[in-house]
Protein backbone atom coordinates (compact mmCIF):
# COMPACT_ATOMS: atom_id res chain seq x y z
CA UNK A 1 0.00 0.00 0.00
CA UNK A 2 1.39 3.45 -0.99
CA UNK A 3 1.10 6.42 1.30
CA UNK A 4 0.78 10.02 0.08
CA UNK A 5 0.66 13.33 1.88
CA UNK A 6 -2.32 14.18 -0.29
CA UNK A 7 -4.74 12.21 -2.44
CA UNK A 8 -7.05 14.32 -4.63
CA UNK A 9 -10.15 12.72 -6.14
CA UNK A 10 -10.89 14.45 -9.45
CA UNK A 11 -8.79 16.20 -12.09
CA UNK A 12 -10.78 19.38 -12.74
CA UNK A 13 -9.99 22.96 -11.83
CA UNK A 14 -10.17 22.46 -8.06
CA UNK A 15 -7.99 19.33 -8.22
CA UNK A 16 -5.41 21.01 -10.46
CA UNK A 17 -4.99 23.97 -8.12
CA UNK A 18 -4.83 22.10 -4.83
CA UNK A 19 -2.54 19.34 -6.13
CA UNK A 20 -0.07 21.80 -7.72
CA UNK A 21 0.16 23.98 -4.59
CA UNK A 22 0.65 21.10 -2.17
CA UNK A 23 3.19 19.41 -4.45
CA UNK A 24 5.10 22.69 -4.84
CA UNK A 25 5.52 22.72 -1.06
CA UNK A 26 7.39 19.41 -1.39
CA UNK A 27 4.60 17.01 -0.37
CA UNK A 28 3.78 13.75 -2.17
CA UNK A 29 0.53 13.97 -4.14
CA UNK A 30 -1.72 11.68 -6.21
CA UNK A 31 -4.65 12.73 -8.43
CA UNK A 32 -7.24 10.49 -10.08
CA UNK A 33 -10.17 10.61 -12.46
CA UNK A 34 -12.33 7.99 -14.17
CA UNK A 35 -12.74 10.23 -17.19
CA UNK A 36 -10.03 11.80 -19.35
CA UNK A 37 -8.01 14.28 -17.30
CA UNK A 38 -9.03 17.93 -17.37
CA UNK A 39 -12.42 18.16 -15.67
CA UNK A 40 -15.71 19.73 -16.66
CA UNK A 41 -14.66 23.27 -17.56
CA UNK A 42 -11.98 22.36 -20.09
CA UNK A 43 -13.58 19.23 -21.56
CA UNK A 44 -17.36 19.36 -21.07
CA UNK A 45 -18.26 22.86 -19.88
CA UNK A 46 -17.11 26.47 -20.17
CA UNK A 47 -14.39 26.12 -22.80
CA UNK A 48 -16.03 23.84 -25.40
CA UNK A 49 -19.34 25.65 -24.89
CA UNK A 50 -17.76 29.01 -25.60
CA UNK A 51 -16.10 27.71 -28.78
CA UNK A 52 -19.62 26.94 -30.04
CA UNK A 53 -20.75 30.39 -28.85
CA UNK A 54 -18.04 31.86 -31.11
CA UNK A 55 -19.83 30.42 -34.15
CA UNK A 56 -23.21 31.65 -32.94
CA UNK A 57 -21.80 35.13 -32.24
CA UNK A 58 -20.58 35.37 -35.81
CA UNK A 59 -24.02 34.53 -37.16
CA UNK A 60 -25.58 37.04 -34.81
CA UNK A 61 -23.16 39.81 -35.81
CA UNK A 62 -23.76 39.18 -39.52
CA UNK A 63 -27.50 39.19 -38.93
CA UNK A 64 -27.44 42.44 -36.95
CA UNK A 65 -25.29 44.21 -39.54
CA UNK A 66 -27.52 43.26 -42.49
CA UNK A 67 -28.53 46.49 -44.16
CA UNK A 68 -25.82 48.38 -42.30
CA UNK A 69 -23.02 47.70 -44.78
CA UNK A 70 -23.03 43.90 -44.64
CA UNK A 71 -24.91 41.68 -47.08
CA UNK A 72 -25.22 37.95 -47.61
CA UNK A 73 -26.28 35.22 -45.22
CA UNK A 74 -23.77 33.24 -43.19
CA UNK A 75 -24.58 29.84 -41.74
CA UNK A 76 -23.09 27.45 -39.23
CA UNK A 77 -21.63 24.17 -40.42
CA UNK A 78 -22.19 22.18 -37.24
CA UNK A 79 -19.65 19.40 -37.95
CA UNK A 80 -16.99 22.04 -38.66
CA UNK A 81 -17.87 23.97 -35.52
CA UNK A 82 -17.57 20.77 -33.46
CA UNK A 83 -14.23 20.03 -35.17
CA UNK A 84 -13.10 23.56 -34.24
CA UNK A 85 -14.09 22.88 -30.62
CA UNK A 86 -12.08 19.66 -30.68
CA UNK A 87 -8.92 21.52 -31.67
CA UNK A 88 -9.08 22.84 -28.12
CA UNK A 89 -10.53 19.91 -26.17
CA UNK A 90 -8.77 16.91 -27.76
CA UNK A 91 -5.23 17.78 -26.58
CA UNK A 92 -6.31 18.65 -23.00
CA UNK A 93 -6.06 15.21 -21.31
CA UNK A 94 -2.58 14.49 -22.65
CA UNK A 95 -1.34 17.95 -21.71
CA UNK A 96 -2.74 17.49 -18.21
CA UNK A 97 -1.05 14.09 -17.82
CA UNK A 98 2.27 15.55 -18.95
CA UNK A 99 1.86 18.47 -16.57
CA UNK A 100 1.22 16.14 -13.60
CA UNK A 101 4.25 14.05 -14.55
CA UNK A 102 6.42 17.18 -14.82
CA UNK A 103 5.31 18.28 -11.34
CA UNK A 104 6.04 14.83 -9.86
CA UNK A 105 2.36 14.17 -9.11
CA UNK A 106 1.20 10.54 -9.53
CA UNK A 107 -1.88 10.21 -11.76
CA UNK A 108 -4.38 7.32 -11.54
CA UNK A 109 -7.27 6.41 -13.85
CA UNK A 110 -10.50 4.95 -12.56
CA UNK A 111 -13.33 5.43 -10.12
CA UNK A 112 -11.98 6.28 -6.68
CA UNK A 113 -13.72 4.97 -3.61
CA UNK A 114 -12.94 5.36 0.08
CA UNK A 115 -11.98 2.15 1.86
CA UNK A 116 -11.45 3.87 5.22
CA UNK A 117 -11.15 7.32 6.76
CA UNK A 118 -7.63 7.72 5.34
CA UNK A 119 -7.64 5.29 2.42
CA UNK A 120 -8.84 5.29 -1.17
CA UNK A 121 -9.00 2.48 -3.69
CA UNK A 122 -8.39 3.20 -7.39
CA UNK A 123 -7.15 1.09 -10.32
CA UNK A 124 -7.30 -1.93 -8.00
CA UNK A 125 -4.74 -0.37 -5.64
CA UNK A 126 -5.22 0.99 -2.16
CA UNK A 127 -3.66 4.38 -1.38
CA UNK A 128 -3.26 5.75 2.14
CA UNK A 129 -3.16 9.49 2.68
CA UNK A 130 -2.52 12.09 5.36
CA UNK A 131 -5.14 14.24 3.65
CA UNK A 132 -7.78 13.52 1.01
CA UNK A 133 -9.53 16.19 -1.05
CA UNK A 134 -12.90 15.47 -2.63
CA UNK A 135 -12.89 17.46 -5.89
CA UNK A 136 -15.32 15.26 -7.80
CA UNK A 137 -17.40 18.09 -9.28
CA UNK A 138 -21.11 17.86 -10.05
CA UNK A 139 -23.40 15.73 -12.17
CA UNK A 140 -26.82 16.40 -13.70
CA UNK A 141 -29.60 15.90 -11.13
CA UNK A 142 -31.32 12.58 -11.79
CA UNK A 143 -34.67 13.06 -13.58
CA UNK A 144 -37.06 10.28 -12.71
CA UNK A 145 -40.06 10.09 -14.98
CA UNK A 146 -41.21 7.79 -17.72
CA UNK A 147 -38.92 8.06 -20.76
CA UNK A 148 -36.11 9.89 -18.92
CA UNK A 149 -33.65 7.48 -20.56
CA UNK A 150 -34.11 9.43 -23.82
CA UNK A 151 -32.56 12.59 -22.33
CA UNK A 152 -28.99 13.42 -23.22
CA UNK A 153 -26.70 15.42 -20.92
CA UNK A 154 -24.79 18.62 -21.70
CA UNK A 155 -21.66 16.42 -22.13
CA UNK A 156 -23.29 14.68 -25.10
CA UNK A 157 -24.72 17.89 -26.58
CA UNK A 158 -21.22 19.38 -26.76
CA UNK A 159 -20.07 16.34 -28.75
CA UNK A 160 -22.94 16.05 -31.24
CA UNK A 161 -21.59 15.39 -34.73
CA UNK A 162 -24.80 16.64 -36.30
CA UNK A 163 -27.48 18.94 -34.93
CA UNK A 164 -31.03 17.58 -35.03
CA UNK A 165 -33.81 19.85 -36.34
CA UNK A 166 -36.06 19.87 -33.23
CA UNK A 167 -34.49 20.25 -29.79
CA UNK A 168 -36.16 20.41 -26.37
CA UNK A 169 -34.26 21.66 -23.32
CA UNK A 170 -35.50 20.65 -19.88
CA UNK A 171 -34.76 23.52 -17.48
CA UNK A 172 -34.39 27.26 -17.92
CA UNK A 173 -31.10 28.19 -16.24
CA UNK A 174 -27.58 28.66 -17.59
CA UNK A 175 -27.38 25.59 -19.80
CA UNK A 176 -30.82 26.05 -21.38
CA UNK A 177 -30.16 29.74 -22.09
CA UNK A 178 -26.73 29.16 -23.61
CA UNK A 179 -27.52 25.99 -25.58
CA UNK A 180 -30.77 27.43 -26.96
CA UNK A 181 -28.92 30.49 -28.29
CA UNK A 182 -26.29 28.28 -29.95
CA UNK A 183 -28.72 25.74 -31.40
CA UNK A 184 -31.21 28.32 -32.72
CA UNK A 185 -28.44 30.16 -34.57
CA UNK A 186 -27.31 26.85 -36.01
CA UNK A 187 -30.80 26.43 -37.48
CA UNK A 188 -32.58 24.21 -34.95
CA UNK A 189 -36.13 24.76 -33.71
CA UNK A 190 -35.75 25.00 -29.92
CA UNK A 191 -38.30 24.63 -27.12
CA UNK A 192 -37.41 25.32 -23.47
CA UNK A 193 -39.53 23.85 -20.67
CA UNK A 194 -38.75 25.81 -17.52
CA UNK A 195 -40.24 24.80 -14.16
CA UNK A 196 -39.73 28.29 -12.66
CA UNK A 197 -41.84 31.23 -13.75
CA UNK A 198 -39.12 32.75 -15.92
CA UNK A 199 -35.80 32.04 -17.63
CA UNK A 200 -32.52 32.56 -15.76
CA UNK A 201 -33.96 32.94 -12.24
CA UNK A 202 -30.50 33.71 -10.83
CA UNK A 203 -30.31 36.93 -12.85
CA UNK A 204 -32.13 40.25 -12.39
CA UNK A 205 -35.75 39.90 -13.59
CA UNK A 206 -35.82 43.28 -15.40
CA UNK A 207 -32.65 42.52 -17.36
CA UNK A 208 -33.81 38.99 -18.20
CA UNK A 209 -37.03 40.58 -19.46
CA UNK A 210 -35.01 42.78 -21.85
CA UNK A 211 -33.01 39.75 -22.99
CA UNK A 212 -36.15 37.74 -23.76
CA UNK A 213 -36.62 39.89 -26.88
CA UNK A 214 -33.66 38.00 -28.28
CA UNK A 215 -35.17 34.59 -27.46
CA UNK A 216 -38.34 35.66 -29.27
CA UNK A 217 -36.41 36.95 -32.31
CA UNK A 218 -34.63 33.62 -32.55
CA UNK A 219 -37.94 31.77 -32.42
CA UNK A 220 -36.99 29.96 -29.19
CA UNK A 221 -40.24 28.73 -27.68
CA UNK A 222 -39.84 29.36 -23.92
CA UNK A 223 -42.51 27.75 -21.75
CA UNK A 224 -42.27 28.87 -18.13
CA UNK A 225 -44.11 27.14 -15.28
CA UNK A 226 -43.83 23.80 -17.05
CA UNK A 227 -42.25 20.74 -15.53
CA UNK A 228 -41.51 17.89 -17.88
CA UNK A 229 -43.10 14.70 -16.61
CA UNK A 230 -42.93 12.16 -19.45
CA UNK A 231 -41.11 11.48 -22.71
CA UNK A 232 -42.61 9.15 -25.25
CA UNK A 233 -40.90 7.45 -28.18
CA UNK A 234 -43.02 7.82 -31.34
CA UNK A 235 -42.58 6.78 -34.97
CA UNK A 236 -41.24 10.31 -35.69
CA UNK A 237 -38.93 10.76 -32.77
CA UNK A 238 -39.81 11.84 -29.23
CA UNK A 239 -42.83 13.51 -27.69
CA UNK A 240 -42.16 15.60 -24.58
CA UNK A 241 -45.00 16.08 -22.10
CA UNK A 242 -45.04 18.77 -19.40
CA UNK A 243 -47.56 19.83 -16.73
CA UNK A 244 -50.35 21.90 -18.19
CA UNK A 245 -48.64 22.27 -21.56
CA UNK A 246 -49.19 20.93 -25.04
CA UNK A 247 -46.72 18.16 -25.87
CA UNK A 248 -43.80 19.03 -28.10
CA UNK A 249 -42.24 16.75 -30.71
CA UNK A 250 -38.45 16.55 -30.64
CA UNK A 251 -35.51 14.76 -32.17
CA UNK A 252 -33.33 15.50 -29.17
CA UNK A 253 -34.07 16.25 -25.50
CA UNK A 254 -31.29 17.81 -23.43
CA UNK A 255 -30.90 17.91 -19.64
CA UNK A 256 -30.61 21.49 -18.38
CA UNK A 257 -32.39 20.95 -15.08
CA UNK A 258 -29.51 21.59 -12.68
CA UNK A 259 -26.50 19.79 -11.23
CA UNK A 260 -25.60 18.41 -7.79
CA UNK A 261 -22.37 17.26 -6.09
CA UNK A 262 -21.10 14.00 -7.59
CA UNK A 263 -20.63 11.89 -4.45
CA UNK A 264 -22.38 8.55 -5.03
CA UNK A 265 -19.38 6.45 -6.04
CA UNK A 266 -17.21 7.55 -3.11
CA UNK A 267 -18.58 5.34 -0.29
CA UNK A 268 -18.61 8.21 2.17
CA UNK A 269 -19.73 5.89 4.95
CA UNK A 270 -16.38 4.10 4.76
CA UNK A 271 -14.74 7.54 4.84
CA UNK A 272 -16.73 8.57 7.93
CA UNK A 273 -17.66 11.72 5.98
CA UNK A 274 -21.18 12.92 6.70
CA UNK A 275 -23.62 14.26 4.13
CA UNK A 276 -26.81 16.24 4.60
CA UNK A 277 -29.36 16.85 1.82
CA UNK A 278 -26.95 15.48 -0.81
CA UNK A 279 -24.19 17.89 0.29
CA UNK A 280 -21.02 17.24 2.23
CA UNK A 281 -21.12 18.60 5.75
CA UNK A 282 -18.13 20.95 5.82
CA UNK A 283 -16.86 23.55 8.27
CA UNK A 284 -15.78 27.07 7.31
CA UNK A 285 -12.34 25.75 6.26
CA UNK A 286 -13.89 23.39 3.67
CA UNK A 287 -13.04 20.46 5.96
CA UNK A 288 -15.36 17.55 6.68
CA UNK A 289 -17.03 18.07 10.09
CA UNK A 290 -16.80 14.34 10.79
CA UNK A 291 -13.38 13.38 9.36
CA UNK A 292 -10.70 16.09 9.75
CA UNK A 293 -8.37 14.42 7.20
CA UNK A 294 -10.86 15.13 4.43
CA UNK A 295 -11.43 18.46 2.68
CA UNK A 296 -13.57 19.31 -0.36
CA UNK A 297 -13.32 21.93 -3.08
CA UNK A 298 -15.29 23.25 -6.04
CA UNK A 299 -18.64 21.92 -7.22
CA UNK A 300 -18.28 18.88 -4.91
CA UNK A 301 -17.98 21.17 -1.87
CA UNK A 302 -20.92 23.27 -3.06
CA UNK A 303 -20.12 26.09 -0.62
CA UNK A 304 -19.84 28.85 -3.25
CA UNK A 305 -21.59 29.15 -6.60
CA UNK A 306 -20.75 26.20 -8.92
CA UNK A 307 -18.44 28.15 -11.22
CA UNK A 308 -14.87 27.61 -12.37
CA UNK A 309 -13.27 30.61 -10.60
CA UNK A 310 -14.87 29.37 -7.36
CA UNK A 311 -13.35 25.89 -7.85
CA UNK A 312 -9.91 27.48 -8.31
CA UNK A 313 -10.44 29.67 -5.23
CA UNK A 314 -11.52 26.68 -3.11
CA UNK A 315 -8.44 24.79 -4.34
CA UNK A 316 -6.21 27.61 -3.06
CA UNK A 317 -8.05 27.78 0.27
CA UNK A 318 -7.79 24.02 0.86
CA UNK A 319 -4.10 23.94 -0.10
CA UNK A 320 -3.37 26.62 2.51
CA UNK A 321 -5.36 24.79 5.18
CA UNK A 322 -3.58 21.51 4.48
CA UNK A 323 -0.13 23.06 4.43
CA UNK A 324 -0.49 25.58 7.28
CA UNK A 325 -3.36 24.23 9.35
CA UNK A 326 -6.87 25.67 9.20
CA UNK A 327 -6.24 29.36 8.66
CA UNK A 328 -8.08 30.37 5.49
CA UNK A 329 -11.81 30.59 4.82
CA UNK A 330 -13.24 30.95 1.33
CA UNK A 331 -14.30 34.46 0.34
CA UNK A 332 -17.14 34.43 -2.17
CA UNK A 333 -17.73 38.20 -2.27
CA UNK A 334 -17.90 39.62 -5.77
CA UNK A 335 -17.97 36.39 -7.79
CA UNK A 336 -19.11 37.48 -11.27
CA UNK A 337 -21.43 35.18 -13.16
CA UNK A 338 -22.27 35.29 -16.86
CA UNK A 339 -24.77 33.39 -18.99
CA UNK A 340 -23.23 33.38 -22.45
CA UNK A 341 -26.35 34.12 -24.40
CA UNK A 342 -25.85 36.50 -27.32
CA UNK A 343 -25.70 39.18 -26.06
CA UNK A 344 -24.56 37.96 -22.64
CA UNK A 345 -26.18 38.67 -19.29
CA UNK A 346 -23.95 39.18 -16.27
CA UNK A 347 -24.28 39.71 -12.56
CA UNK A 348 -22.07 40.31 -9.52
CA UNK A 349 -22.80 40.97 -5.88
CA UNK A 350 -26.27 41.44 -4.45
CA UNK A 351 -29.46 41.45 -6.46
CA UNK A 352 -32.02 44.17 -5.76
CA UNK A 353 -34.23 41.73 -3.84
CA UNK A 354 -31.29 40.41 -1.76
CA UNK A 355 -30.21 43.96 -0.85
CA UNK A 356 -33.78 44.85 0.15
CA UNK A 357 -34.14 41.63 2.17
CA UNK A 358 -30.94 42.57 4.06
CA UNK A 359 -32.42 45.97 4.87
CA UNK A 360 -29.49 47.80 3.25
CA UNK A 361 -29.81 51.45 2.31
CA UNK A 362 -28.73 51.90 -1.27
CA UNK A 363 -29.07 54.02 -4.38
CA UNK A 364 -30.28 52.01 -7.34
CA UNK A 365 -29.74 53.05 -10.93
CA UNK A 366 -31.32 51.06 -13.75
CA UNK A 367 -31.90 51.84 -17.38
CA UNK A 368 -32.73 50.12 -20.64
CA UNK A 369 -30.06 51.65 -22.90
CA UNK A 370 -30.21 50.30 -26.49
CA UNK A 371 -29.79 53.96 -27.55
CA UNK A 372 -26.27 54.16 -26.05
CA UNK A 373 -23.39 54.20 -28.52
CA UNK A 374 -22.05 50.77 -27.39
CA UNK A 375 -25.24 49.09 -28.58
CA UNK A 376 -25.84 51.32 -31.60
CA UNK A 377 -22.46 50.70 -33.23
CA UNK A 378 -23.24 46.96 -33.09
CA UNK A 379 -26.86 47.39 -34.19
CA UNK A 380 -27.75 45.55 -30.97
CA UNK A 381 -31.20 46.21 -29.53
CA UNK A 382 -30.57 44.64 -26.13
CA UNK A 383 -28.52 46.71 -23.67
CA UNK A 384 -29.27 47.69 -20.10
CA UNK A 385 -27.99 47.67 -16.54
CA UNK A 386 -28.88 47.89 -12.87
CA UNK A 387 -26.42 48.96 -10.17
CA UNK A 388 -26.77 49.17 -6.38
CA UNK A 389 -24.52 51.55 -4.46
CA UNK A 390 -24.62 51.66 -0.67
CA UNK A 391 -25.64 54.96 0.86
CA UNK A 392 -23.03 56.38 3.19
CA UNK A 393 -20.09 54.16 2.17
CA UNK A 394 -20.54 54.63 -1.63
CA UNK A 395 -19.54 50.93 -2.01
CA UNK A 396 -20.81 48.88 -4.95
CA UNK A 397 -23.25 46.29 -3.59
CA UNK A 398 -24.29 44.74 -6.90
CA UNK A 399 -24.12 45.22 -10.65
CA UNK A 400 -26.19 43.59 -13.39
CA UNK A 401 -25.66 44.10 -17.11
CA UNK A 402 -27.21 42.68 -20.25
CA UNK A 403 -25.87 43.47 -23.68
CA UNK A 404 -22.62 43.80 -25.59
CA UNK A 405 -19.46 43.27 -23.49
CA UNK A 406 -21.47 42.56 -20.32
CA UNK A 407 -19.28 39.48 -19.84
CA UNK A 408 -16.12 41.61 -19.68
CA UNK A 409 -17.44 44.76 -18.00
CA UNK A 410 -18.89 42.77 -15.08
CA UNK A 411 -15.33 41.87 -14.05
CA UNK A 412 -14.57 45.52 -13.24
CA UNK A 413 -17.58 45.64 -10.94
CA UNK A 414 -16.37 42.35 -9.39
CA UNK A 415 -12.98 43.94 -8.82
CA UNK A 416 -14.68 46.92 -7.17
CA UNK A 417 -16.71 44.69 -4.84
CA UNK A 418 -13.79 42.47 -3.80
CA UNK A 419 -11.49 45.41 -3.18
CA UNK A 420 -14.02 47.81 -1.64
CA UNK A 421 -13.77 50.39 -4.40
CA UNK A 422 -16.45 53.08 -4.38
CA UNK A 423 -18.75 54.31 -7.13
CA UNK A 424 -16.63 57.45 -7.19
CA UNK A 425 -13.46 55.31 -7.74
CA UNK A 426 -15.13 53.81 -10.80
CA UNK A 427 -16.36 57.19 -12.06
CA UNK A 428 -12.92 58.74 -11.76
CA UNK A 429 -11.04 55.83 -13.39
CA UNK A 430 -9.64 56.48 -16.85
CA UNK A 431 -11.25 53.89 -19.14
CA UNK A 432 -10.32 53.46 -22.82
CA UNK A 433 -12.96 54.89 -25.17
CA UNK A 434 -15.04 53.62 -26.94
CA UNK A 435 -15.22 50.31 -25.09
CA UNK A 436 -17.93 48.57 -23.11
CA UNK A 437 -16.11 49.58 -19.91
CA UNK A 438 -16.26 53.26 -20.82
CA UNK A 439 -20.01 53.13 -20.02
CA UNK A 440 -19.31 52.29 -16.36
CA UNK A 441 -19.14 55.93 -15.29
CA UNK A 442 -22.74 56.39 -16.47
CA UNK A 443 -23.94 53.19 -14.81
CA UNK A 444 -23.17 54.16 -11.20
C1 LIG B 1 -22.20 22.82 -19.89
C2 LIG B 1 -21.52 23.58 -18.78
C3 LIG B 1 -21.06 24.86 -19.03
C4 LIG B 1 -20.43 25.57 -18.00
N1 LIG B 1 -20.00 26.85 -18.28
C5 LIG B 1 -19.37 27.56 -17.31
C6 LIG B 1 -18.86 28.86 -17.58
O1 LIG B 1 -19.00 29.39 -18.69
N2 LIG B 1 -18.22 29.52 -16.58
C7 LIG B 1 -18.05 28.96 -15.34
O2 LIG B 1 -17.44 29.60 -14.47
N3 LIG B 1 -18.52 27.72 -15.06
C8 LIG B 1 -19.17 27.02 -16.00
N4 LIG B 1 -19.63 25.75 -15.73
C9 LIG B 1 -19.39 25.20 -14.39
C10 LIG B 1 -17.93 24.73 -14.27
O3 LIG B 1 -17.62 23.90 -15.37
C11 LIG B 1 -17.72 23.98 -12.96
O4 LIG B 1 -18.11 24.82 -11.89
C12 LIG B 1 -16.27 23.59 -12.75
O5 LIG B 1 -15.74 22.97 -13.89
C13 LIG B 1 -16.15 22.65 -11.55
O6 LIG B 1 -14.80 22.28 -11.38
P1 LIG B 1 -14.42 21.20 -10.26
O7 LIG B 1 -12.93 21.11 -10.25
O8 LIG B 1 -15.10 21.52 -9.00
O9 LIG B 1 -15.04 19.84 -10.79
P2 LIG B 1 -14.91 19.11 -12.22
O10 LIG B 1 -14.16 19.94 -13.20
O11 LIG B 1 -16.27 18.68 -12.56
O12 LIG B 1 -13.98 17.86 -11.90
C14 LIG B 1 -14.42 16.75 -11.19
C15 LIG B 1 -13.82 15.52 -11.82
O13 LIG B 1 -13.94 14.45 -10.86
C16 LIG B 1 -14.16 13.25 -11.56
N5 LIG B 1 -14.77 12.29 -10.63
C17 LIG B 1 -16.01 12.33 -10.07
N6 LIG B 1 -16.18 11.29 -9.24
C18 LIG B 1 -15.04 10.58 -9.26
C19 LIG B 1 -14.61 9.39 -8.61
N7 LIG B 1 -15.36 8.75 -7.70
N8 LIG B 1 -13.37 8.93 -8.93
C20 LIG B 1 -12.57 9.56 -9.81
N9 LIG B 1 -12.93 10.68 -10.42
C21 LIG B 1 -14.14 11.20 -10.15
C22 LIG B 1 -15.05 13.65 -12.72
O14 LIG B 1 -14.92 12.73 -13.78
C23 LIG B 1 -14.53 15.05 -13.07
O15 LIG B 1 -13.64 15.03 -14.17
C24 LIG B 1 -20.25 25.00 -16.73
C25 LIG B 1 -20.71 23.69 -16.48
C26 LIG B 1 -21.34 22.99 -17.49
C27 LIG B 1 -21.82 21.61 -17.21
N1 LIG C 1 -22.01 30.37 -17.85
C1 LIG C 1 -21.92 29.65 -16.74
O1 LIG C 1 -21.31 30.07 -15.77
C2 LIG C 1 -22.54 28.29 -16.68
C3 LIG C 1 -23.02 27.69 -17.82
C4 LIG C 1 -23.59 26.42 -17.74
C5 LIG C 1 -23.66 25.78 -16.50
N2 LIG C 1 -23.16 26.40 -15.42
C6 LIG C 1 -23.22 25.74 -14.09
O2 LIG C 1 -23.82 24.48 -14.20
C7 LIG C 1 -24.93 24.37 -13.31
C8 LIG C 1 -26.02 23.59 -13.98
O3 LIG C 1 -26.62 24.35 -15.05
P1 LIG C 1 -28.16 24.17 -15.37
O4 LIG C 1 -28.54 25.16 -16.39
O5 LIG C 1 -28.43 22.73 -15.59
O6 LIG C 1 -28.84 24.49 -13.96
P2 LIG C 1 -29.53 25.80 -13.35
O7 LIG C 1 -29.57 25.54 -11.90
O8 LIG C 1 -28.92 27.05 -13.84
O9 LIG C 1 -31.01 25.77 -13.93
C9 LIG C 1 -31.83 24.66 -13.81
C10 LIG C 1 -33.26 25.09 -14.08
O10 LIG C 1 -34.00 23.92 -14.38
C11 LIG C 1 -35.31 24.06 -13.92
N3 LIG C 1 -35.86 22.70 -13.74
C12 LIG C 1 -35.44 21.75 -12.85
N4 LIG C 1 -36.13 20.60 -13.06
C13 LIG C 1 -36.98 20.81 -14.09
C14 LIG C 1 -37.94 20.00 -14.77
N5 LIG C 1 -38.15 18.73 -14.44
N6 LIG C 1 -38.65 20.56 -15.80
C15 LIG C 1 -38.43 21.85 -16.15
N7 LIG C 1 -37.52 22.66 -15.54
C16 LIG C 1 -36.81 22.14 -14.53
C17 LIG C 1 -35.19 24.91 -12.65
O11 LIG C 1 -36.33 25.71 -12.53
C18 LIG C 1 -33.94 25.76 -12.91
O12 LIG C 1 -34.25 27.10 -13.26
C19 LIG C 1 -25.33 25.80 -12.97
O13 LIG C 1 -25.77 25.91 -11.65
C20 LIG C 1 -24.09 26.61 -13.22
O14 LIG C 1 -23.43 26.90 -12.03
C21 LIG C 1 -22.61 27.64 -15.47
Amino acid sequence: MRTYDLVVIGSGTAAQVVSARVRKAGRTVAVMDHRPFGGTCALRGCDPKKMLVSGAETIDAAHRMQGHGVTGELRISWPELIAFKRTFTDPVPQKQEAHYAAQGIDAFHGIARFTGPDAVSVEGQELKARHIVIATGARPVPLQFLGAEHIITSDRFLKLESLPARIVLIGGGYIAAEFSHIAARAGAQVTVFQRADRMLPRFDPDLVGWLMVKFAELGIDVRPRSTVNRIEQTANGLLVHADGQQSVAADLVVHAAGREPDLDALDLTAAQVTVSKKRLELNEYLQSVSNPLVYAAGDAASMGPPLTPVSAHDGRVVATNILEGNSRKPDYRGVPSVAFTIPPIASVGLTESQARAQGLKFKMKSENTPNWYTARRLAERVYGYKTLVEEGTDRILGAHIVGPHADEVINLFGLAIRHNLTARDLQTSMLAYPTGASDIGSMV
